[in-house]
């Protein structure tokens, strides 16, 4: 037996999550496999009802936990709350941060019924597979932020840019580990001409790298990866890249698969992994069962894979993806002409008699 911890937070959380955990059942009855479930408050959801968007209780309910499945957090209603009250940083990153999910492992591969779809032209992103590692717990979004008044009027904001030797060798272990298990070629983004973080970064990516004499390691510069990404990405297979760089980044690398909807991501290095969809909570299109529910539903299928070890299983439910989109059925985010628009559910449903 299987517990799966839900956080299905705000916006097309509270949509995606079911759908997911739809799937997850049709896959338990086929193979035989036994996944219960617990539900808890995260985010605006959580503020609403307790007054704090991370409870003690979601903590608990996740420490128990195999495995976390999160929606998104976030939205304009709670906007203006007091900053470590709102969702993304009173919830999100604490919940990182506590559980030590350090590696953000963010695969970005083009469906091959969907190379078309994608902002760039078919030839440049057929058979993309890349895999961009962001760490997690670290850099910008983790620093020390304050704000001052000016004597003069108006204020300065600061922001604390710090990496420690061991954060980035850990996650650089992981890069060179996945790079081994792949094509033997790590790329390390950073921005270590400018930035000091940068400059130990690189420092420690080269000496973990001594350790892996078959792995081949490149550097790039981040600003010039951005360009690269849209130029020529199959230049690419496992990078690894700080904070900032990897939430960017692989929001961007999402358009070349043909949507942001169709990202899946697992965060690993803490007592409990936790999987969600590289989105947000869309507000824009939020409870009209327009979101796409893959990303949600593949990162379903690398809880099954990275926590479970449920081969089989994960295969299943990438495959009836595939199939899915190979008989044409589209979200609106990915829609193209000649093709089945359907919404959330009708997505699901396909994907779940596909699994047979
Ligand atoms: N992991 C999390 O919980 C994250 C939360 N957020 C929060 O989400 C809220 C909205 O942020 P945005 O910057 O708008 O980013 P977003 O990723 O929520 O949306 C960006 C655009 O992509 C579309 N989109 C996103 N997911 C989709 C899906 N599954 N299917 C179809 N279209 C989809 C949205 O409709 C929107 O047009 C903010 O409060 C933000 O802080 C943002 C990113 C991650
Ligand atoms: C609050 C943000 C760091 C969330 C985000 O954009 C992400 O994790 O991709
Ligand atoms: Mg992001």
């Amino acid at each position: 037996m299987y517990k799966i911890a839900l956080l299905p937070g705000d916006g097309i959380g509270p949509e995606i999550v079911p759908q997911a955990v739809r799937v997850l059942q049709a896959v338990g009855e086929k193979f035989n496999r036994e996944f219960q479930f617990q539900t808890a408050l995260i985010g605006g959801a959580a503020y609403d009802a307790t007054g704090h968007p991370l409870p003690e209780e979601t903590l608990a309910v996740c420490r128990s936990s195999d495995a976390i499945l999160l929606g998104a957090v976030g939205g304009p209603k709670w906007d203006n709350l007091e900053p470590e009250l709102r969702p993304e940083r009173g919830a999100l990153l604490p919940l990182r941060k506590k559980l030590g999910l350090y590696a953000n492992l963010r695969p970005a591969v083009v469906n091959p019924a969907l190379a078309e779809a994608s902002t760039l032209k078919e030839e440049l992103v057929s058979g993309l597979d890349i895999l961009i590692i962001r760490e997690l717990t670290g850099g910008l979004y983790f620093g020390e932020k304050r704000r001052e008044d000016l004597p003069g009027g108006g204020q300065k904001a600061v922001e604390t840019l710090e990496y420690t030797t061991a954060e980035v060798e850990r996650v650089t272990r992981l890069g060179f580990e996945m790079a081994r298990k792949r094509n033997k070629k790590l790329m390390s983004v950073d921005k270590a001409n400018v930035l000091e973080s940068s400059r130990l970064w690189r420092e420690v990516v080269e000496s973990v790298a001594k350790e892996y004499p078959d792995v081949e390691l490149s550097h790039m510069y981040v600003d010039n990866c951005a360009m690269q990404l849209v130029r020529n990405p199959k230049q690419f297979d496992v990078m690894v890249t700080e904070n900032m760089f990897g939430d960017i980044l692989t929001d961007l690398a999402s358009q070349l698969t043909g949507s942001i909807g169709m990202l899946p991501s697992a965060s690993l290095g803490g007592e409990v992994a936790l999987y969600e969809p590289i989105h947000g909570s869309a507000p824009d299109i939020a409870g009209q069962n327009l979101a796409n529910p893959i990303a949600t539903i593949l990162s379903v299928a690398m809880m099954l894979r990275v926590s479970f070890n449920l081969e089989a299983e994960a295969a299943a439910i990438e495959q009836a993806v595939d199939s899915v989109l190979a008989r044409g059925y589209r979200t609106g985010d990915i829609l193209q002409p000649g093709k089945t628009r359907v919404g959330t559910v009708e997505m699901t449903e396909a994907i779940i008699s596909a699994l047979g």
